[in-house]
């Protein structure tokens, strides 16, 4: 969900543009949006900053007329007969009254289909890894692993690299401070070493064949922040691969080195590096806004925010394409009430 912050600057500056003072600058505007999905993130943010951050909490809000869509067409569309049963379910997911036990819940066969290690998940979602590289791109851009946090999606798309035939190649980044004369204080192995969401790994390890995604806007609307790609080629210094998913799909692109420079650090460094993921799982967050055909839910490590358990759940149409990893039989499914009223 968009910062207030970025919203509230479009009205500033429409206001400006069109000398009008109104929200807007008088123009209608159509925002479209679920409170039960992940609030803002805001780094090193409390549950209060989440909720302050959010356009509930925006001056502008009491401009809004609140309209509500009443059927859920993803799970509509589907072909399973208890898809109203599943919407039901997500819904109560979602507003935190699916029966819980001091905020755990316990995930039963009408939501999803419960696996029992991860190796079971990653065979639920892809299949014989062997020849996963072989499959269609529609096959392909149908199917992720989800999980909260960074760390595990990491876990997860190594060990399923490691079963895809092939030989690797891999991208060393090269870090900087921005500031030399601070290079003392933050060695370059420090710098390496730093894992943050939103920036590409230090070392980055491909195979061709395997899915990857953007993890910055190189070319919008085709190549944005998310985008997935089927890796074609490993140049050393530019990475060929296929569009698989938005309105470039099917197209082939050349992905270079690009500097970043992360700013969510108590210091500014620079990293050179593709700005992609390996994307056979990803994090909840980043699923956000996306339709899968068949997803993995790996809950090795609880959802830890608002909304991340229903935006997970909610990627597929049919509980028989959900399959859901809980080592502990109970997961967190974090709800903050007073993002909802
Ligand atoms: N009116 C409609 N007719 C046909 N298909 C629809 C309609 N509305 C949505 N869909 C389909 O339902 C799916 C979900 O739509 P969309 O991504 O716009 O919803 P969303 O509210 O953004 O979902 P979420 O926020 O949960 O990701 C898509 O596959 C979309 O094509």
């Amino acid at each position: 969900m968009a910062h207030k912050k970025a919203i509230e600057a479009v009205d500033r500056t429409l206001r400006d543009i069109r000398h009008i003072d109104q929200p807007m600058g008088g123009i209608t505007v159509l925002f479209c949006g679920d409170f039960r999905q992940i609030l803002p993130v805001i780094p090193r943010g409390t549950r209060a900053d989440e909720v302050r951050y959010c356009l509930k909490r925006s001056s502008l809000w009491q401009h809004i007329i609140s309209m509500h869509l009443t059927t859920n067409m993803r799970v509509r569309l589907g072909d399973d007969p208890h898809a109203q049963q599943f919407s039901n379910l997500l819904l109560k997911i979602g507003e935190g009254s699916y029966p819980n036990d001091e905020g755990k819940v316990a995930l039963n066969d009408e939501l999803c289909c419960t696996v029992s290690s991860l190796q079971e998940l990653i065979f639920a979602v892809y299949g014989d890894l062997s020849s996963v590289t072989h499959q269609h791109n529609t096959w392909l851009c149908k199917r992720s692993i989800l999980t909260p946090w960074n760390d595990q999606a990491s876990v997860i798309n190594n060990e399923i690299l490691s079963h895809i035939q092939g030989e690797s190649r891999e991208y060393i980044s090269i870090n900087r401070m921005m500031d030399q004369e601070e290079s003392t204080n933050y060695p370059i192995e420090f710098l390496n070493s730093l894992n943050v969401s939103g920036l590409p790994s230090h070392i980055i390890k491909l195979k061709i064949g395997v899915p990857i995604i953007l993890l910055r806007n190189l070319s919008p609307p085709k190549l944005c922040n998310g985008t997935r790609l089927k890796v074609v080629n490993l140049q050393p210094n530019v990475i060929e691969a296929e569009i698989l998913i938005g309105c470039g799909a099917g197209e082939s692109v050349l992905i270079p080195r690009i500097p970043l420079i992360p700013n969510n650090f108590p210091f500014q460094f620079k990293r050179i590096q593709f700005p992609v993921a390996l994307c056979y799982a990803m994090t909840i967050n980043k699923a956000q806004g996306q339709t899968l055909g068949v997803a993995g839910v790996d809950l090795t490590a609880s959802c830890f925010s608002h909304g991340q358990l229903y935006v997970a759940l909610s990627r597929v149409s049919s509980p028989r394409n959900l399959h859901v990893h809980i080592p502990d039989e109970l997961t967190n499914n974090v709800v903050y009430a007073e993002a909802l009223n």
